[in-house]
């Protein structure tokens, strides 16, 4: 992993906490029947809905304020607005979630759901069930060929997060077939779809790509499918407001380019 110094106080302290927490649950070892998140984009794309992973995001060290309706809910309305799997936060501290969180919502749904935590070791993989674990590549470093087999062992699809072409050569290295770019600089938490459009070009064509962090619009939308991202993960957006609404005007954002509300309103 790299020098903390060089991480916003915000993720040293989320570090910190994943750390204190651990991991393990008390009945040991998880095993995992997933959904298949692959099979997901793919029913989406025939759909003619643009494959969006929607995050349930109680708060973030970026947001303002916390959104306490029931998750459960939202996961429901993220659903029906055409989400083909869902994001949960299991971390406590900064986020609002937790593993509790996560179980009712995978229970509540029936698309594939991802655990968006910050895995640090093989015990933080046994904290609850998901069908896809994320593993951040600057946060794992030389751990993240062990903890992707780790996490295939427990029947995990994993979905590992890269910010630099460096690090999705680590990712390819280590057999990573399911790739996030993380437009989020988590050492400054400043976003930037730019990171995507340089990154996305060094994927072999049969990794399955998605672009996380500051999709915001439908026209963001087209931009990170241009580029090639295959599915995006989206959080604030989706959670500020119409949760059903903001989900659909995204996983539609290829049927129709004038009529949309931000084109529309500029
Ligand atoms: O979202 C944050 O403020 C944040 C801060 C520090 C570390 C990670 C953070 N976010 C994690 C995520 O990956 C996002 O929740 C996810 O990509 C969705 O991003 P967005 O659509 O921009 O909410």
């Amino acid at each position: 992993m790299e020098d903390a110094d060089e991480l916003a106080p915000a993720v040293r302290s989320i570090l910190a906490s994943a750390r204190e927490r651990g991991g393990a649950r008390a009945n040991g070892r998880v095993a995992v029947e997933p959904r298949d998140v692959h099979a997901a984009f793919e029913t989406a794309e025939a759909d003619g809905l643009v494959p969006v992973i929607a995050e349930v995001k109680p708060t973030s060290p970026t947001t303002e304020g916390t959104r306490g309706d029931d998750p459960v809910e939202l996961a429901r309305s993220m659903v029906a607005g055409g989400a083909a799997a869902l994001s949960v936060l299991t971390e406590p501290e900064h986020f609002g979630g937790s593993v509790e969180t996560l179980e009712r919502v995978r229970e509540a749904v029936d698309v594939p759901v991802l655990r968006k935590d910050f895995v640090l070791d093989e015990a933080g993989l046994d904290a609850v069930e998901s069908d896809v674990v994320l593993l951040i590549a600057r946060f794992v470093g030389d751990d993240l060929p062990s903890l992707l087999t780790a996490a295939r062992d427990r029947g995990f699809q994993v979905l590992v997060e890269v910010h630099t072409r460096e690090e999705l050569a680590a990712a390819l290295d280590a057999g990573a077939d399911l790739v996030g770019v993380n437009n989020r600089d988590l050492a400054e938490l400043v976003v930037d779809l730019d990171t995507f459009e340089e990154v996305a070009p060094a994927a072999p064509e049969d990794v399955t790509l998605v672009a996380e962090s500051g999709i915001s619009t439908p026209a963001d939308v087209r931009r990170m499918r241009a580029a090639g991202a295959d599915a995006l993960l989206v959080g604030s957006a989706i959670m500020a407001g119409d949760v059903e609404a903001n989900t659909r005007e995204l996983t539609t954002a290829e049927r129709s380019v004038n009529t949309t509300r931000t084109e529309t309103t500029g």
